[in-house]
Order: C-alpha cells, then structure tokens, then sequence
C-alpha cells in the first residue's frame, strides 16, 4: 500500500457547506458580473472572501478537517467538466475569457445554447449536464482545487479539496446529440481517471494530506458494468504513486452493493450516509475490508433542518466500532441544501428554535458528537445534555390537531374518486364551451421589478397591506386585459402576490414556518427559501379567493385558480422526519381540498395544482418507488376529488422526463394536464399514447427557460406533431411552464405566436 502512514488522521467533518453567501453575496455579485455592473475581479473578490470566511468559520468551531474546492461561481458538475477540459466544442474557439466560457456554457451566449440543467438526485439543487462524445479528450485544463487549497493553507487552514468522483461524473454526463449511437461516456473513464491521478499528485505535493472523493450516483441502482467501474476507479486512484489519502463519500442514500466495492478498494476512508441510507448498517459487520479503513459516520442530516437525535446519533456511530478502524463523526451529505446560520433569524418562537439546526450548527453538532464518540465526556457533558432536552422536548412538540387527523381518519375511498372521466367532460364541454386547441398558460406571469419592489416595500413598512393590495390588484387586472387581447382561451390572474409558488402557501397554511434568511441555493444565482413543516397543517382562512375572483370578475372567459399540490409542496419544504410523507401529504391535501371548494363557491370553472416535483421526489431505488407513487397519487387524488364534475381539474408537470412516472400521472385523473415538452420534440406524448391516456394533454410548445421568442410556424410545426398523437379536442396549446422569469418584451410576442397558430390550426380542421 502506498498510503502513508505519517499523515494526520481524517478529523471530525462537513461532505461540503453552502457557497451563496449567508446574505447571499454570490448572488448579488454573480448577477452584478452578468449585467456588466462589476468586473471579474470584483466578481473573483467575493468569492475569495466567502471562501476565507468559510474556511475559518468550520476551522474555530473545531473541525478536525475542513473542506475545499466546495465554492462554485454555478455548480460543481460544470466545475468538472472545466477542470477535466470536457465542454462541447461549441464553446470552443471564441475570444471570450475562460470565465465567461464558463458562464456561457451555464447560461447560453450569443447563439450558444448551455449545457441542459436537470435535478441533482431526489434535491431541489440543479446541475449543468456534460456533453460528451468519443472525441472528448479530457485533459488537466485548470488547478481549481489546488488554488483553493494554497488559498486556504496560506489563510492557516490546510483544507481538504472535494472532487466529483469521476464515475459519478461520468454517469451524469449524457451523450452529446452529435455521438454515434450506444456511446457510452463511461468509455472515458480511464481518460478521466488519469487527468486526476495528474490532478492528486499535484495536491500531494502542494501539501494536502487528505482528499475527498463524491460518488452519489452509487445510492442509486446501479448495473454490475457500473459497480466494476467503481472498483476499477478506486483500485488505480488506491494505487497512484503519490496522492493524498482518500475518502470516499456517498450520499443521499444507501451504498448497498457499492459498499462492499469501496470496503475492497484500496483508500483509507469511506462516508456513509447514515440518515437517508441507514440501511447500509444493517449487515455491515460482515465487511471486513472496513477494518483497515476509516469510516465517516454521517449521522448529522445534511438534508434537513432538524436538531441531532444525539443518542441514536452515538449509537449508530457504536455498531461501527469494531467494524471499521477508525470512525469519526460528519454529515450525512454536503450542507450545500440547507440554509447557512439559524442565528439570523430574529423571529423564531423559541420552542420551535430549540429543534433547528442550520448548516452553523450542524457543523457545531458534528464536533460535539466527535468528542462524545472520544470520550471527551467532561468537555461536551453540558452540551450533550442541552442537547439532549431539546431532542426530548421536541418528541412531543410538533403540534397536532386532532380534527385534521379525525378527518383524515374518517375518510373512505369515494373522497379520492371523481365521477368517470366521461361524465365529467360532458358537463364541463358544455359549462365552458371552449373550443378545439383551446390556449392557456400555466399561471405566472413576468415577476416584474415593480411586482417585487411592492413586496419589498410592504415587508419594509414603506407601504401598508391595503396600498400592497391595490398595487398587486392593478397587475392581475392588467394581466387580464392583456390576455384577452392576445386572444387567450383560458386565463390565469399571473400569481403576482407570490413570492414563490410554495412559501407563498407555507405563509398562510398552520404548520409552516417561513424563514427570513434561510436561503439555499436552486441553480446558478437562483435560491429559494423552503419553509419548514414543523406541525399538523391546516388552513385558517382562503388563501387564494380573493385574488383569483378579482381576476374572474374582469373577465367573461374562465380564469383557473392556481395552487400548489400536496407533493410539490413537501418537495420544495423542509419536512417533518417524526412521520411518514403521505401523513404530512395528506394533510396539506385537506387543506388544497377546501380551497378548491371555496373557490368554486366563488365562481371560478377551472382549478389547476400544479405538480412539477412528481418527478423529483421519486426514490432513487426502484424498491422505494412503488410506496411513494402510491401517496403522491392518493395526496393529489384526495386535494382535487371534492371538485364537482363540471369543475375542470388541471395539472401541470415539468422540470424532468415523465416516462418513469407516466401511470402516476395517469392515476392523478386530472382533466387536463400540462407539461414540458418543447426540448424533448413532444416525446411525452408517445409515452402517453402506449398507456391509452385519454384525457386532455397540453405538451408545451415553447421553451421558457430561454429568453428566445419562437414563431409562429415553429408551434404551428409542434402542434401539427401533437396532433398526430392527440385529437383536437383534446389538445392544449400552452408554453412549457410559467413565465415568472421572463420579460414582457418576450412573453407578449411569444404568446401572441401560438394563439395563431393555434388559430390556423383550428382553422384548417374546419375548414
Ligand atoms: N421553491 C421553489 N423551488 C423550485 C422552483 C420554484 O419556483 N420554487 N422552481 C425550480 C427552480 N427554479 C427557480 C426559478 C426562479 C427562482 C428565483 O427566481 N428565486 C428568486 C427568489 C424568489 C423570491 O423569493 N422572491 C421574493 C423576493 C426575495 C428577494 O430577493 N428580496 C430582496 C428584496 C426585494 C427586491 O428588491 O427584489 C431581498 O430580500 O434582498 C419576492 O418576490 O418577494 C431569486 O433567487 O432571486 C428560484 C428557483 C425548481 N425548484
Ligand atoms: N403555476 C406555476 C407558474 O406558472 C407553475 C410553475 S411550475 C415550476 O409559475
Ligand atoms: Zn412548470
């Protein structure tokens, strides 16, 4: 083995820490760069700050090993694809710098589309997927983690640089659309490996005593080809010459087969995710290979906002003993999906405080329990019983209400069931006479500076809640004049009052809490704040009448209400962990049923709860998958079944490819269901087809993630391929998703392209 031996031990430590800024300084900045507002140095500033104040911060709280190379201008995948020299040609050959390659391979440029971003694992976080062909020639092209190590050793915290394991690299890369067909990207394995063998060597000279290695990709099923691989890649990183020692850290589940993989490997250390893949304990005695090593006991969730159960922590890290040679405390996954410090919130009830735990104090939880597992007893003594209160209180403390739960208890299978599809479209044709390619969109309308500033305004005390009130009443009733000017069918109020389509229903639903500060980060420069599901939830008051009858009373043809469904709204939150998601689900069900009921009572014909993280919550291991389908489905079914026959349920899906869920969509009965399609050339519908789907299906026919405006011979083109698998009166016309991100200058010309051309098309079935 050529590990050496005199190298300091892997302390106490975080897989990764959030890299926006706790007051989202990256953010400002990055946008500030993109606007022409600051240089690249200004921009390069920001960035070593975060890092320095990172570094330091995980040092003092008393981290036996502090991470690095963690910071990305975007995201950690394109980081990779950079530093292995493996973005498409395209981006090549132009005079732009490297970072502005980089952000034009993240965001587009000129006539350059990016790279596609897609759902990193079961998280709301998005990555830039590679492109890769049999001509990609991977090679060392930038010193990234070793610049950020000498940053952090010169700062006094040698740190230890965080890879993307190259077989995870690879199994997120996809084939470029010009490699022949059956490329593999796992082909470029050994040339990947090598750029890093080159990559560690460098790192062992510079100093670095430890290195980590990501390989999530290994929580999901995973083929016999794919687990070889993982053995080959560790068998020659284990063997380099000169490198730093090694860990290897999976996450965001189980390892099940890959554990054995690793445990064989020749490296010194393994991270198990012990919240999310708890399972990898069971049998784990048997692994022998683990005595040699060191194993990374993740027993502090990296994925929600939950205090430590520090028992169960320290008795999870006891059945390691003995099974492995070393065991130290960390996180179960990188902080990178939790916000930064609960000490910048100044408004929690303490009770509720007690039970939190952000990535500042997770990292202080990660020591804490390392020094218990040491038996530094005295020294952590007070803590551990603080602690240990605070888990015992919060056993009893999430609330419950034992109405919703009578409720829920009471309820038979006729409250998931609508009336046959049939009989309900008879009664809607005839309530809504809409015509064949009937238009619509999917809700938002552009988020302008004056929508957010009123918001700003209103939470500063500048204006008061009827002055709010009037400005966001101005903008529906602007949004539906310009509806019915482009021509639309079906209209929507444009959800100007949302901040964001789930905390908007956190704020008025009992259960949530909504944080201040608790951003994290989405894609790019983009962060959400996801509210926290603390308690039994139920809705006080309507939470959107109000706003959608405003917008149904300036207008003769129908408006949907628009709301979020139960899965989506648990996908995007921090959820409760005290019991299962269909509990939680099921109860923002009730909540979404009775809205529905009142906004029926007031008028509205058309109600649409949008879906678009069906997809994502989807477990990572087939096994799992068939439980979860179950109450995403049974959650939807509940919310919208209450709806009369001639009420028109709509949903809409996006961000992903439907085909692994498409009998679930199938199962949610919808009337309609919209979904994203214009990138993928209409192939949902296919999927849609081969089950005999029967209902009412609008593919997107534009793009709205780019800011380019299609014409009208472009939908006409994607209509006349819908219909070859759809009839007319059964096919929508819509964009892909909202247009909360656009501009008017694009929305209003795009929008008025596919009315015509749903128009022509109309025309031509006539005629
Ligand atoms: N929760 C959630 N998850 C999701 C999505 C989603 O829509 N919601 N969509 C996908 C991801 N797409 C996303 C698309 C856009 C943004 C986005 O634009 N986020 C905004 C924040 C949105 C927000 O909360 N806006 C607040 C304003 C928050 C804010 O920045 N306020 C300023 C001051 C107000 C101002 O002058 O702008 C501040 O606090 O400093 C509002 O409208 O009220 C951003 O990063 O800038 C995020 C995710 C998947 N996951
Ligand atoms: N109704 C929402 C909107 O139009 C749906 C968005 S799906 C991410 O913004
Ligand atoms: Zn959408």
């Amino acid at each position: 083995m050529t590990h050496r031996t005199d190298v300091p031990a892997l302390g106490a430590t975080v897989l990764g820490y959030p890299r926006i800024g706790p007051d989202r300084e990256l953010k400002r900045a990055l946008e500030a760069y993109w606007a022409g507002r600051i240089d690249a140095d200004a921009l390069h500033s920001v960035a070593v700050s975060l890092r320095a104040d990172t570094w330091t911060a995980l040092r003092d709280a008393g981290l036996g090993s502090v991470p690095s190379n963690t910071f990305s201008y975007y995201d950690q995948v394109l980081d990779t694809a950079v530093l292995l020299d493996m973005l498409p040609a395209r981006f090549r050959d132009s005079d732009r710098t490297p970072l502005d390659t980089y952000f034009a391979a993240a965001r587009g440029a000129d006539q350059l589309a990016p790279l596609e971003l897609t759902k990193w694992f079961d998280t709301n976080y998005h990555y830039l997927v590679p492109e890769l062909g049999p001509d990609t020639d991977p090679r060392l092209a930038s010193r990234k983690p070793v610049e950020e190590f000498v940053e952090s050793a010169e700062l006094g915290v040698p740190t230890r640089p965080v890879l993307l394991g190259p077989v995870t690299f690879l199994l997120l890369s996809k084939p470029a659309a010009e490699a022949p067909a059956g490329f593999d990207p796992l082909e470029k394995l050994d040339a990947v490996i090598d750029c890093y063998l080159e990559l560690l060597a460098e790192l062992a000279e510079t100093g670095a005593h430890w290195v980590q290695f990501d390989e999530p990709a290994f929580a999901a099923d995973r083929t016999p080809a794919e687990l070889r691989a993982l053995a080959h890649a560790y068998r020659r990183i284990g063997e380099a010459r000169q490198r730093p020692s090694t860990l290897v850290a999976c996450y965001h589940g189980a390892l099940g087969a890959a554990l054995e993989v690793l445990a064989e490997a020749p490296i010194e250390a393994v991270g198990l995710d012990l919240v999310a893949g708890r399972a990898d304990l069971d049998g784990i005695a048997s692994i022998r290979g683990l005595r040699d090593k060191t194993v990374l006991a993740g027993v502090v969730d990296g994925r929600n906002i939950w205090r430590t159960d520090v028992d169960a922590a320290l008795a999870y890290c006891a059945t390691l003993l003995g099974v492995a040679g070393e065991v130290v405390v960390g996180t179960s996954a990188p902080l990178l999906h939790v916000p930064y410090d609960l000490d910048a919130e100044s408004d929690l009830d303490p009770a509720l405080r007690s039970r939190l735990a952000f990535a500042s104090q997770k990292v202080d939880e990660v020591v804490l329990l390392d020094r218990a597992l040491r038996g530094e007893t005295e020294t952590v003594a007070e803590a551990l019983h603080e602690a240990r209160r605070a888990v015992g209180n919060a056993r009893n403390a999430a609330a419950r209400d034992q109405r919703i739960r009578a409720r829920l208890e009471s309820l038979r299978p006729e409250h998931r069931k609508r009336a046959d599809y049939a009989e309900r479209a008879t009664s809607q044709a005839e309530r809504l006479g809409l015509p064949a390619l009937a238009t619509t969109t999917i809700g938002s309308f552009p988020q302008t500076t004056s929508v957010r500033r009123a918001r700003a305004d209103l939470r500063a005390g500048r204006i008061d809640e009827s002055e709010y009130q009037d400005r966001m009443r101005a903008e529906i009733s602007d949004v539906i004049a310009l509806q019915e000017d482009i021509g639309l069918d079906v209209l929507v109020h444009g959800e100007p009052e949302r901040n964001d389509m789930v905390q908007y229903f956190a704020e008025h639903l009992i259960g949530f809490l909504s944080t201040e500060h608790g951003w994290v980060q989405s894609y790019g420069s983009r962060c959400v704040r996801p509210p926290i599901i603390h308690g039994d939830v139920s809705r006080p008051t309507p939470m959107t009448v109000e706003w959608s009858s405003y917008a149904q009373s300036l207008t003769e043809r129908p408006v949907k209400g628009m709301l979020t469904g139960p899965v989506t709204i648990l996908a995007w939150s921090f959820v409760r962990d005290d019991q299962p998601l269909g509990d939680t689900a099921r109860q923002v069900a009730l909540a979404l049923r009775d809205e529905i009921h009142d906004l029926e009572r007031a008028g509205l014909r058309i109600v649409q709860v949008d879906e678009p993280a069906l997809r994502e919550l989807l477990p990572l291991r087939e096994a799992d998958r068939a439980a979860y389908l179950d109450w995403a489905v049974d959650s939807f079914r509940l919310a919208t079944s209450g709806a009369a026959d001639s009420t028109q349920i709509h949903t809409h899906l996006c961000y992903s490819e439907f085909g692994d869920v498409i009998d679930a969509i199938d199962a949610l009965d919808a009337d309609v269901t919209t979904i994203e399609a214009a990138r993928s050339r209409m192939e949902v519908l296919a999927d849609l087809q081969k089950i005999g789907y029967r209902r009412g299906v609008g593919p997107g026919v534009y793009d709205i993630h780019s800011p380019r405006v299609p014409d009208e011979a472009e939908v006409t083109g994607l209509v006349a391929a819908a219909l070859e698998a759809v009839p007319a009166d059964r096919l929508w016309v819509n964009p892909d998703c909202g247009l909360k991100t656009r501009g008017y200058r694009e929305v209003e010309p795009a929008l008025r392209a596919m009315v015509a051309a749903a128009r022509s098309r109309r025309a031509a079935l006539q005629g």
